[in-house]
C-alpha cells in the first residue's frame, strides 16, 4: 500500500496540474493528474467528456480515477478542480497529505482564459468562479493540511510550495 507524497488540491487555474509538475521535479518523484488519467481512460478530453456525456458521468469517471490514484500512486498527485465535491473522495482525502493550492477568481480567470477548455463554466466564466469559490474555497480549506498561494509565475509558486512542505516537515 502506498500513498502521494503530496494530494494538490484547488480551484480551476491555481495551477495544480502545471505547479505540480514542477514540484515533483523539484521533490524528484512521479506526477499524476486525474484529469489526465480520465481523458486516457475514455479517449477524449474532459471537455468533450463533458460536452457529449454530461457533468454526472464525468464525475462518476473521476470519482474512481482519484481513489484509483490515492491507492498507487506515490508522488506528487493533482485532482481536477472538482473532485473534492464528492463525499466519499472528501473521506478518502482525510488520510492523506493534501495542499490548497490557493488563488482568487480574477487571477483563475486570466489563466483560464476562454471557456472552451471548460465547458463547465462555459455560459459566463467570470460570475461562474466567482460562484465556485464562494462555494468551494471553504471546502478545500477545510480538507487541506496546508493552504499555499500559487501567485507569481508556476515556478516561483512551485517554489514556494516546495519550501512550505520544508517548513512543515511535510516534503518527501
Ligand atoms: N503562478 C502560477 N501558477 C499556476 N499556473 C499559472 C501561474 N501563472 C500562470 N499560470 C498558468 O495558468 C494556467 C492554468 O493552470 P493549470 O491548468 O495548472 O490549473 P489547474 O489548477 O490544473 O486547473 P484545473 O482544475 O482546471 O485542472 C496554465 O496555463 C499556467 O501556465
Ligand atoms: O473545477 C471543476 O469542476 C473542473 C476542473 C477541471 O480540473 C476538470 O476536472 C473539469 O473541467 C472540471
Ligand atoms: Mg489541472
Amino acid at each position: 500500500m502506498t500513498a502521494p507524497a503530496v494530494v494538490l488540491i484547488g480551484a480551476p487555474g491555481s495551477g495544480k496540474t502545471t505547479v505540480g509538475t514542477l514540484l515533483a521535479e523539484r521533490l524528484g518523484v512521479g506526477f499524476r493528474d486525474t484529469d489526465q488519467d480520465v481523458e486516457h481512460g475514455c479517449g477524449m478530453s474532459v471537455a468533450e467528456l463533458v460536452r457529449l456525456r454530461g457533468e454526472a458521468p464525468f464525475r462518476e469517471l473521476e470519482r474512481i480515477a482519484v481513489r484509483t490514484a490515492l491507492d498507487e500512486h506515490d508522488g506528487v498527485l493533482a485532482l481536477g478542480g472538482g473532485a473534492v465535491l464528492d463525499p466519499s473522495t472528501q473521506r478518502l482525502l482525510a488520510a492523506h497529505r493534501v495542499v490548497h493550492l490557493s488563488t482568487d477568481p480574477a487571477t483563475a480567470l486570466a489563466r483560464i482564459g476562454g471557456a472552451a477548455s471548460r465547458p463547465l463554466l462555459a455560459d459566463d466564466p467570470e460570475r461562474g468562479l466567482r460562484e465556485l469559490f464562494r462555494v468551494r474555497g471553504p471546502l478545500y480549506r477545510r480538507l487541506a493540511t496546508l493552504t499555499v498561494d500559487s501567485a507569481g509565475t508556476p515556478a516561483q509558486a512551485a517554489l514556494r510550495l516546495a519550501l512550505a512542505l520544508e517548513t512543515t516537515g511535510a516534503a518527501t
